[in-house]
């Protein structure tokens, strides 16, 4: 059995575009004209590239709900099965959410500035609760919305590194996407630069220090063909490829420079 998967952040964000550049995480920030016009060009890639998603998963963040929507309609699979979970989201920024990079840049300096950044282990500080950029209150994370896939609680989350993220994204993983590569099904993946920034590692098994320079693009797709091994169980089989790769390349110096 072959199956893809197409991964994609979002497009950019009114936080993500450099005359604000601040950083995002959790918060729910929309996309720019720019952001959406790079969904409609991803949607436009699926479409003559004959990869048609058979279901869709995103993030609990518009930016990531709006660009999916609109890929969809570009390839007319409005229609398909989606789910969304808060395992897809952004890496949880902590204290760093709603401030800009010029000026954490400044208070940490280029060096801590990068660990908080890109390292694998190093959570960047914690968010205050009283913080109007802390989700505790908000209802997308009340207990009513678990998954019931351990027993992480996303409402008391208050800071993340990348190790965080793929462990609460591992169980979803497993229990969600995988068994859809098994069955063949083509799996869009509509989330965020650092969720991306994990299935490269895991997938192209990347090592804690190379996954440091590893930017991801706003709105590029990227493809990994899956097959299956002997126990029914997807293998990936070679690195991903992004559908348009000067756009790509575009892409992620951009996401690099917001750190300059
Ligand atoms: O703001 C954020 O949440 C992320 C991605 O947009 O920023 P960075 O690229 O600095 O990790």
């Amino acid at each position: 059995m072959t199956s893809q998967l197409i991964v994609m952040r979002h497009g950019e964000s009114v936080w993500t575009q450099k005359s604000v550049n601040r950083f995002a995480g959790w918060v729910d920030v929309p996309l720019t004209e720019r952001g959406l016009d790079q969904a409609r060009h991803a949607g436009q890639l699926l479409k003559e590239s004959g990869l048609l998603p058979d279901l869709v998963f995103t993030s609990l963040l518009t930016r990531s709900i709006v660009t999916a929507n609109t890929v969809l309609d570009l390839v007319d699979r409005a229609w398909i099965p989606v789910e969304r979970t808060w395992r897809l989201n952004e890496r949880h920024y902590g204290a760093f959410q709603g401030q800009t990079r010029p000026a954490m840049l400044e208070r940490y300096g280029q060096e801590q500035f990068n660990i908080y950044r890109r390292s694998y282990d190093v959570r960047p500080p914690a968010i205050e609760t009283d913080s109007p950029y802390f989700q505790g209150q908000d209802p997308r994370y009340a207990p009513a919305m678990g998954d019931g896939l351990d027993s992480r609680n996303p409402a008391e989350i208050r800071a993340e590194c990348l190790k965080d993220l793929l462990i609460r994204l591992n169980p979803f993983w497993r229990s969600r996407i995988a068994p859809n590569l098994a069955w063949g099904r083509t799996v869009l993946i509509v989330t965020h630069g650092s969720v991306v920034r994990s299935l490269i590692k895991v997938l192209e098994d990347i090592d804690d220090k190379d996954i440091r320079s590893i930017n991801v693009p706003n709105g590029v797709p990227m493809v990994y063909s899956f097959g299956t091994d002997e126990d029914g169980n997807p293998q990936v089989q070679g690195p991903g490829r992004y559908l348009d790769q000067q756009a790509a390349n575009q892409g992620m110096a951009e996401t690099a420079a917001l750190g300059r």
